[in-house]
């Protein structure tokens, strides 16, 4: 019997890391012993993002129900949350470390507008050098916790000519470069225990969300700034070029970042809701120019979530209370 419970009944067993059933069908994704498993889905093991997910429960003394992935320079979303117990990344058993500026690296845990609520004040990246399977980890920690709403945010540069500097885009939907090029944070063998081996990903986004986030965006008044469009995540840590650009919008990508899509990945495979948006921080050139001033760069980054961050916040909380509200 298999000790991950993931094969069918008694005569399941272990091949390498693939698990087979008693027909010796596979339920993993080796293809045989002597090919060396990708480390990807073996980084962390179920136990061990049930031990993170025991330390936040029991250091907090809270179960939360929603979880918050601050972006770049919205840290301050997470400053909203009342009576916060702080778990600096470093402290946490097996977390990885923020090494991005914008990333305070901490997660904070307590109440907002009524509702248990954990946030990430920092998430990883790509290009820090972690594999998606470690960039996305905490989403599994968050569902082990009990988190069922994944909020996810970040901060991305505007495609669509529509879009200005500041505006709010409601993700809808996304195109997965790093999945184009093969790559998964559900890569290597899969633990049923999360989810599915090949889980669908249409409706990640959830529209009743997105809905009440349009209506709450005009009780705001600021129905002009918000948008609903499609994402897209590049590896990074480079922007993006004048081809690379044309090319995304092309396949009709309204705003480019380097995070997120992995995450809303990882959520979907354990059947979390996910709200996710783009705060746009800058306008990405389609034409060539020699003006220095179009060129993305990370102060720009931060500067304009930090002059956005009340109405990001406010859009944050007005949502948790519908939630809350409407199933307490
Ligand atoms: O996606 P978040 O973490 O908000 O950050 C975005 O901002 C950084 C680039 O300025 C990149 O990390 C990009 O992904
Ligand atoms: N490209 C990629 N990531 C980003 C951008 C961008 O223009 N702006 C903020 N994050």
């Amino acid at each position: 019997m298999c000790s991950r419970d993931c094969c069918s009944g008694p005569g399941g067993s272990h091949r390498g890391n693939a698990c087979t059933d008693k027909k010796g069908a596979k339920s993993g994704s080796l293809a045989g012993e002597k090919i060396i498993p990708t480390p990807q889905s073996l980084l962390y093991p179920y136990e061990v993002i049930e031990e993170i997910a025991d330390f936040i429960t029991k250091g907090s003394g809270m179960r939360p129900r929603i979880g918050i992935i601050c972006g770049s320079g919205l840290g301050s979303l997470a400053d909203m949350i009342q009576d916060p117990k702080i778990f600096e990344y470093e402290k946490i058993p097996n977390f990885p470390v923020s090494t991005v500026e914008g990333h305070a690296g901490r997660l904070v845990v307590g109440t907002l507008e009524g509702a248990t609520v954990m946030a990430m004040q920092g998430r990883f990246h790509f290009y820090e050098g972690y594999p998606l399977a470690k960039c996305s980890m905490p989403v599994r920690v968050m569902k082990l916790c009990g988190v069922e709403y994944l909020f996810a945010t970040n901060a991305a540069g505007g495609i669509n000519p529509r879009f200005a500097v500041g505006d709010i885009m409601l993700m809808h939907d996304h195109v997965n470069m790093l999945g184009f090029a093969g790559n998964s944070p559900l890569q290597g063998p899969n633990d049923p225990r999360f989810g599915p081996r090949f889980p669908a990903l249409v409706n990640s986004y959830n529209k009743d969300l997105i809905n009440k986030a349009i209506e709450i965006g005009k009780a705001m008044g600021i129905e002009s700034n918000i948008h609903v469009g499609v994402y897209s995540c590049l590896g990074g840590p480079n922007y993006e070029t004048i081809a690379e650009l044309k090319a995304l919008r092309m396949m009709g990508v309204d705003a480019v970042g380097m995070s997120t899509v992995h995450e809303v990945i990882t959520a979907r495979h354990c059947d979390m809701k996910v709200f996710a948006f783009s705060l746009i921080t800058n306008k990405c050139a389609t034409e060539y120019s020699d003006k220095k001033d179009e060129e993305a760069n990370h102060e720009e980054v931060m500067a304009v979530a930090k002059n956005r961050q009340k109405a990001c916040c406010e859009l944050v909380s007005r949502l948790i209370r519908e939630i809350h509200m409407a199933s307490p």
